[in-house]
């Protein structure tokens, strides 16, 4: 009996895209990497569909929330995902109880799109204290869409974190006496400014990358390294046309 080397092909090389302010600068990638059916998505329009199949580059597009496209990638509904490091860092570190324990996403590459950063925020004047607030001992309480993120950076030390989960709005927090500071994205600053905060301290620089399915990249590889390579030159290109965008305040 003939050994099977490959598992059956059972869909189309399928690559999940982040809905929402990235997806314009990402659809541009894909039509470029020749991905013809992400051209409507590239308009910043509403998405005709969820799912959008172009048969002619073999690949079938999802188009899922950005903090879903790890889930997607890591659980083998996708073989490709783009989202932004934000989404993996907080993805990043060991299962939660009671999740699926799921084979890690693999990073391929930084596509160099949808650049912010990960900073703490607060109103300004704590901005001359923080970085000594920061490391003594006491409460400090951080509302984040980012509770691991802010975990990670903020705790192990003197000071006791204590996470307020938020969806959205984080801005809000601290004016509203609901936390000492804020963990959130900052891009262009304006939505600090507006509310009267400023940055203490940027935890890391975030832009749009690149992950695989573990088990695609190894059984799948005649199909996913062409596109993955299709994908790095186009974001190569946009970087050379000044399409990175600076993630420095
Ligand atoms: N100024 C910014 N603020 C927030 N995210 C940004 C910014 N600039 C780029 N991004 C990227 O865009 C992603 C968020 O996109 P968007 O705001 O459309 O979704 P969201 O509403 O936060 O996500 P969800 O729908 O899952 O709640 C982030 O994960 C980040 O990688
Ligand atoms: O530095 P800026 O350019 O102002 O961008 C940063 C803001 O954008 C994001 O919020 P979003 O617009 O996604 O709304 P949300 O608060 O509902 O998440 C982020 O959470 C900040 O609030």
């Amino acid at each position: 009996m003939e050994v099977p080397t490959r598992i059956p092909t059972p869909r189309p090389l399928t690559l999940a895209l982040p809905k929402g302010r990235m997806l314009p600068e990402v659809a541009d990638l894909c039509v470029r990497a020749g991905i013809a059916a992400a051209r409507p998505l590239a308009t910043g329009e509403e998405p005709p569909a969820l799912l959008l199949d172009d048969a002619d580059a073999g690949v079938r597009l999802l188009l899922v929330r950005p903090g879903d496209v790890w889930s997607y990638v890591a659980f083998g509904g996708a073989d490709l995902g783009i989202t932004g490091k934000d989404v993996l860092e907080e993805m990043a570190g060991p299962t939660p109880p009671g999740w699926l324990d799921a084979p890690a996403a693999v990073e391929l590459a930084d596509l160099g799109v949808g650049a912010c950063r990960m900073a703490v925020a607060g109103p300004a004047a704590g901005a001359a204290t923080w970085p000594w607030r920061r490391h003594q001992p006491g409460r400090l309480r951080v509302a984040t869409k980012y509770p691991r993120c802010a975990r990670r950076a903020l705790g192990g030390g003197p000071v006791e974190v204590e996470v307020i989960p938020l969806a959205g709005s984080v801005e809000l927090a601290p004016l509203a006496g609901l936390a000492d500071v804020i963990v959130d994205l900052v891009a262009t600053g304006r939505t600090l400014r507006t509310h009267g905060l400023v940055e203490y301290e940027v935890l890391f620089p975030s832009t749009a990358r690149l992950i695989a399915n573990e088990a695609s990249l190894r059984l799948r590889e005649e199909a996913v390294l062409p596109l993955v390579e299709r994908l790095e030159a186009a974001a190569r290109q946009g970087a050379g046309r000044g399409g990175e965008r600076a993630c420095a305040g």
